[in-house]
């Protein structure tokens, strides 16, 4: 077996009331793990509490086999936060942002190197962005902000890709473009964590599914497929199931 790449143990957290309870999650190296649930039952708050972005009121986490306080290999992992919502109004070219992605790797302020400049190109063209380099960040649709996110994290080429809801709002064609991504980050070597509402065109990229049900998790294993009355508008009931029987349901809007 692969060894662990993120792993939280028995992780509780608490804003203002209990949010997660006894949450245990394993993500091993070269998966592609889909977290899905309803709104609010904790999707976010688990894959940032295994970020150490949001402290746990108990249990511990692990990045890379190192307990979180003891971790300092931050280059390794890429984060994709939540859209940040339209018009930013960062006067940022979408080279400029997918270039930021490369300051972990640098040991000083300075120019690009021709490494980083490397690795800046692959990024863009991996998320299919080559030809918009040169435009400002502003002048795109809400997909290719999130590509443009997704393209500055891969440009510092980590190990261990997290993102939440990276295809939420976005576009077929950015949808295509960004699992086509996916698929070769983890051709060569990469491990995914991604929080979603729907697969899509991710569906066959994601390895396991692990599904939030009100603050804990209800289901880890096969990627659940919507159908039946579960599919429904408006359904949101998440069963618990026998690991060999993935559930015919997921958390819904
Ligand atoms: N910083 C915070 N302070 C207080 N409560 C919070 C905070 N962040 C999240 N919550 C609450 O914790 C619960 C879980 O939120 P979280 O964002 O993890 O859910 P989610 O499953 O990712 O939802 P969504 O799909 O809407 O993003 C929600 O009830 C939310 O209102």
């Amino acid at each position: 077996m692969n060894p662990p790449v993120l792993e939280i143990k028995h992780g509780a957290v608490a804003y203002d009331r209990p949010v997660l309870r006894d949450v245990n999650l394993t993500v091993r190296s070269g998966e592609v793990v889909a977290v899905l649930g309803a709104n609010g039952s904790g999707k976010s708050t688990m894959i940032r509490a295994g970020l150490g972005l949001v402290p746990l009121a108990e249990g511990q986490v692990e990045l890379f086999g190192v307990a979180l306080r003891r971790f300092r290999n931050w280059q390794r992992i890429g984060y994709v936060p939540q859209r940040l919502g339209a018009g930013g109004g960062v006067p940022a070219t979408v080279g400029e942002v997918v270039s930021s992605g490369r300051l972990a790797r640098r040991g000083f302020p300075g120019l690009l190197r021709a490494g980083d400049r490397q690795a800046v190109a692959k990024a863009l063209a991996a998320v299919d962005l080559t030809d918009r380099v040169h435009d400002p960040v502003a002048s795109l649709s809400g997909g290719q902000q999130q590509r443009t996110l997704i393209a500055r994290a891969l440009a510092g080429e980590p190990d261990l890709l997290v993102l939440d809801e990276p295809t939420a709002g976005v576009d077929a064609k950015s949808q295509e473009a960004f699992a086509q991504a996916l698929r070769d980050f983890v051709r060569h070597g990469g491990t995914v964590l991604l929080v979603a509402h729907e697969l899509g065109p991710l569906q066959p990229v994601i390895t396991r599914a692990v599904v939030v049900h009100d603050g804990v998790i209800a289901h880890d294993g096969a990627v659940p497929h919507p159908a039946g009355h579960h599919a429904e508008p408006g359904h949101d009931h998440v069963h618990p199931h026998a690991p060999q029987d993935p559930p015919s349901i997921w958390g819904r809007e």
